[in-house]
């Protein structure tokens, strides 16, 4: 299978973990990326019954609302009880690096809000330690060259650390929804996602970046050639 189709397959059984909300109004957590996109699309059939969604981005917003599917304003919902996503990597712990698409901070609130976080991946992106994947940090545009240069310090403990500025193939700068830019950093072996998220909460600047460790997922959709696997942390054996 290509990885197109294994995408395909997770975000058809996605569809089926969403399926107990339909019709009871509740809001449902959309996440971003070509994943994401293709979960989206699988749920079009079902827009009627969806009692509204929030999304992580407006790529995503878009794509809803192009099927019917209502989108509402995270302050006018207190409850999501699932959100479904991809990521970037994803480890055995239910860690993940996200924001190849820079919606990480977008992703991590509307993460914060749901009780439960469905992640969907083809297995390219199961990893036995997160890091291989540049991680994203978006950064407010003033603290760039400062941020920058707290993150080269990573290089006491990740010798092989670069930070590059996320641009566009014109050669402008990547904007997020936010109006922030991206650093990301190459050349990282997470050994302690938990740690690492919390050091770098702490940078000046950072607005969020894309470890997703304190708020890992709960259940992973992994998308095999043997048929679609759903691993929890709990449950999981390398
Ligand atoms: O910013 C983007 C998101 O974190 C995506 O969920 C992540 O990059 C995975 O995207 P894809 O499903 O396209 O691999």
């Amino acid at each position: 299978m290509t990885q197109d189709e294994l995408k395909q397959a997770v975000a058809l059984a996605a569809v089926e973990t969403i399926k107990p909300y339909l019709g009871t109004g509740a809001a449902l957590g959309i996440g971003t990326g070509s994943t994401a996109d293709l979960f989206i699309d699988a749920l079009a059939p079902y827009a009627r019954e969806i009692g509204g969604t929030v999304a992580s981005s407006e790529r995503s917003a878009i794509r809803l609302k192009k099927h019917g599917i209502e989108v509402l304003d995270l302050n006018s919902v207190r409850d999501i009880p699932v959100y479904v996503d991809g990521a970037d990597e994803i480890d055995h712990g239910m860690h993940m690096i996200k924001g190849g698409g820079g919606a990480q901070t977008r992703e991590k609130i509307v993460a914060a809000v749901a009780d439960r976080f469905v992640c969907i991946a083809d297995e390219s992106k199961l990893v036995n330690t997160l890091g291989k994947f540049p991680l994203p940090v978006e950064v407010i545009p003033l603290a760039r060259s400062y941020v920058a240069r707290q993150l080269m310090k990573l290089a006491a403990e990740h010798p092989m650390v670069e930070v590059n500025w996320r641009l566009k193939p014109d050669g402008s700068a990547f904007m997020t929804d936010n109006g922030c830019v991206i650093l990301d950093v190459k050349g990282l072996s997470i050994a302690d996602p938990v740690e690492l998220e919390g050091r770098l909460n702490q940078i000046p600047g950072i607005v969020t970046h894309g470890i997703f460790a304190r708020r890992p997922a709960d259940v992973l959709l992994l998308g095999t050639s043997t048929g679609v696997r759903t691993i929890t942390a709990a449950s999981h054996t390398k």
